[in-house]
């Protein structure tokens, strides 16, 4: 069985302090019925991790290299530093905003994975690509992309966030329909990669306006191991809601 994960990415949302606050708020109401995380912007990592006993911390990003005249990146060693093991990798807003691409998603699989860190790799189609028909070709050409040269040990301990760009922020939820097809699609990628032993351990999210409200009908699909949630997780009592919502 896999166990449900559902992570907050904050984006660029919340303070030093407000990130205490939220942390000192919501880590004692964690359970045991999923793994809970918040992905906080860099400068908040330090502080969210200090008070989370049962909170994943996660970064929302990182750099590819070591070390080196990047002016302006994070590097692995860093976020490990402060305890830091998880990361968001490929959001759409930073393959849209800030030049990600599916090689520079993928250098930095491999620079998180050899470094024993988890990636939440997130892949989805635009609008456009949803109204042409091609999300099942996109997401393909994304995961298989992602994974290139990954182990399929490595695979089986990593994290596909399925998101689709029209559905982010928007308040437009893709329906559970929807989202299962293509989450059950994107396993049937990685078993097509590394088998269906692999297939089966990949936990699977979907991200894209999900509310406490919808989260237990959505973890009910077969092919949805948990939830991606931006808006969602940046207030306290909606994050306390959407643990209430899985008891
Ligand atoms: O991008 C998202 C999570 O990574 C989804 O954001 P919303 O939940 O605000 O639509």
């Amino acid at each position: 069985m896999r166990k449900p994960i559902i992570v907050g990415n904050w984006k660029m949302n919340k303070t030093i302090a407000a990130t205490k606050a939220f942390v000192e708020a919501v880590d004692p109401e964690v359970t045991d019925k999923a793994d809970w995380g918040i992905a906080t912007p860099y400068l908040a990592l330090q502080t969210a991790k200090a008070g989370a006993k049962n909170l994943i911390v996660a970064a929302e990003n990182v750099h590819f290299k070591d070390s080196g005249a990047y002016t302006g990146e994070v590097s692995v060693e860093m976020l490990k530093e402060i305890g830091v093991e998880w990361v968001i990798l490929g959001h759409s807003e930073r393959r849209q905003y800030f030049g990600e691409t599916d090689e520079t998603v993928n250098a930095k699989m491999l620079q998180v994975l050899k470094n024993d860190m988890t990636p939440i790799v997130c892949v989805g189609e635009t609008l456009e690509q949803y109204e042409a028909g091609t999300t099942k070709d996109v997401v393909k050409t994304q995961v298989v992309a992602a994974y290139k040269d990954v182990c399929p040990k490595c695979a089986s301990r990593s994290v596909i966030a399925y998101e689709p760009v029209w559905a982010i922020g928007t308040g437009k939820t893709a329906t559970n329909e929807i989202a299962q097809d293509v989450c059950g699609y994107i396993r049937s990628v990685v078993a097509e990669l590394y088998g269906q032993e692999v297939a089966d351990q990949v936990r699977i999210q979907y991200g894209g306006s999900v509310k406490p409200e919808g989260l237990k009908a959505l973890l009910e699909q077969p092919d949805i191991d948990g939830a991606l949630v931006g808006g969602a997780s940046l207030v306290e009592d909606s994050y306390k809601a959407m643990i209430a919502a899985l008891d």
